[in-house]
């Protein structure tokens, strides 16, 4: 068999459609009921065209931006998926030092199937995604854990009051982590304990949060703007556009189409990060335009790490970065913080 040349994230998730188990390749894919969002989310980038401007005489694009108080090579950075040690064995240690290797931010899962202060080890910087516990006293216990383990910011996931309905998984009656594998961060005294969803947090337990840690919150699946101004007023350090990967409410916007309202809303008062069907450098300009500091990817992390650990990772992360600078230039711009608005021909009656 000759083995196909992988030069695109595509290449790559067809590659590890190829290698997962099929049960765990639907558990990655998968989206909430009808997966409406899930596909929303790629083919609304593909519905904004590219107007680029020419003769601007500008250098070779500058990608760095400052993420939160992480400064980073590029503006893309990992989001929290969990269960990275399905896709390969060395699972997310092998993912954090594809981060690290990048210099960009990696934002580990709560349900990370390797523990937190093995993934920090791997020099990264890292960010921590955190699902509120009803035993309180768990929650903070885990976010010690994180802050020693030297994680520079808590991330909240905020669109979960109860678990997403995938019905990829209750097809295959996929519930449960094979023998082995756990989530290493909710061992409490020897006991792993199961992560739980509650509808009963609110802005209140936010607070709470802010007043058990130093480390700045990020508010991850903000998709209202009155949100994103109750996050602003809340003290949230940024918020995360985004819909989970089209994995909990199915019919909620693209994330792209949610972001230019959150933008207006949170008035350049806190940074404005998407994620959420990511897949070219385009893209990337695309939402950088409509006034992201930066994306993160979900799914082709997973891929990379599918294909080939780390390394695949790290070719996932490079294939973005080539793409980005090269849609820069033929977009004439010179940095990622130059991006307006106006290098975008919006669709009538969407935006
Ligand atoms: C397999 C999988 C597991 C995920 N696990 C988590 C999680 O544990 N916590 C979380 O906040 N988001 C989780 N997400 C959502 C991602 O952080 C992110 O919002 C989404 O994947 C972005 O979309 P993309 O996959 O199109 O890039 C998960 C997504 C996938 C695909
Ligand atoms: O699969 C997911 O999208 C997800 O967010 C999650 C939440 C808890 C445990 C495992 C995965």
């Amino acid at each position: 068999m000759t083995v196909p040349k992988l030069l695109n994230v595509r290449d790559f998730q067809a590659a590890a459609a190829q290698i997962l188990d099929p049960v765990h390749a639907d558990y990655f894919a998968g989206g909430a009921r009808d997966e409406i969002t899930l596909a929303e989310n790629e083919t609304a980038f593909d519905r904004i065209s590219l107007l680029p401007r020419v003769l601007r005489g500008r250098p070779a694009p500058d990608l760095t931006v400052d993420l939160v108080g992480s400064p980073t090579s590029m503006p893309i950075f990992l989001s929290p998926t969990a269960f990275h040690r399905l896709a390969h064995p060395e699972g997310e240690a092998a993912t954090a030092r594809a981060a690290a290797a990048a210099g960009t931010v990696m934002i580990a899962a709560m349900a990370s199937t390797v523990a937190v202060e093995e993934v920090a080890a791997q020099g990264t910087a890292l960010w921590f995604q955190l699902y509120l516990q009803p035993d309180l006293a768990f929650t903070e216990s885990v976010i010690q854990r994180a802050a020693a383990a030297g994680c520079r910011a808590l991330v909240l996931t905020v669109d979960s009051a109860v678990f997403g309905s995938h019905e990829r998984d209750n097809r295959h009656d996929f519930h449960q982590l094979p023998d082995g594998l756990h989530c290493e961060n909710m061992r409490d005294a020897g006991e792993v304990r199961p992560i739980q969803m509650s509808p009963e947090f609110s802005w209140k337990h936010l607070r709470w949060l802010q007043s058990v840690t130093d480390l700045p919150v990020i508010l991850k699946g903000i998709l209202h703007p009155d949100d994103a101004i109750l996050a602003v007023e809340h003290g949230a350090a940024a918020v995360i556009v985004s819909n989970h990967g089209g994995r909990q409410l199915d019919t909620t916007p693209a994330s792209i189409r949610a972001l230019p309202a959150v933008v207006r809303a949170v008035g350049g008062r806190i940074p404005v990060l998407l994620d959420g069907g990511i897949r070219r450098g385009t893209d990337v300009v695309k939402a950088l335009a409509l006034g992201a500091t930066a994306v993160g990817v979900g799914r082709p992390v997973v891929w990379g790490l599918a294909v080939d650990g780390g390394k695949g990772v790290s070719a996932v992360l490079e294939i973005l970065r080539a793409e980005l600078e090269h849609t820069l230039l033929l977009c004439g711009y010179g940095s990622v913080r130059e991006l307006v608005a106006g290098l975008l021909l919006l669709p009538p009656g969407e935006y």
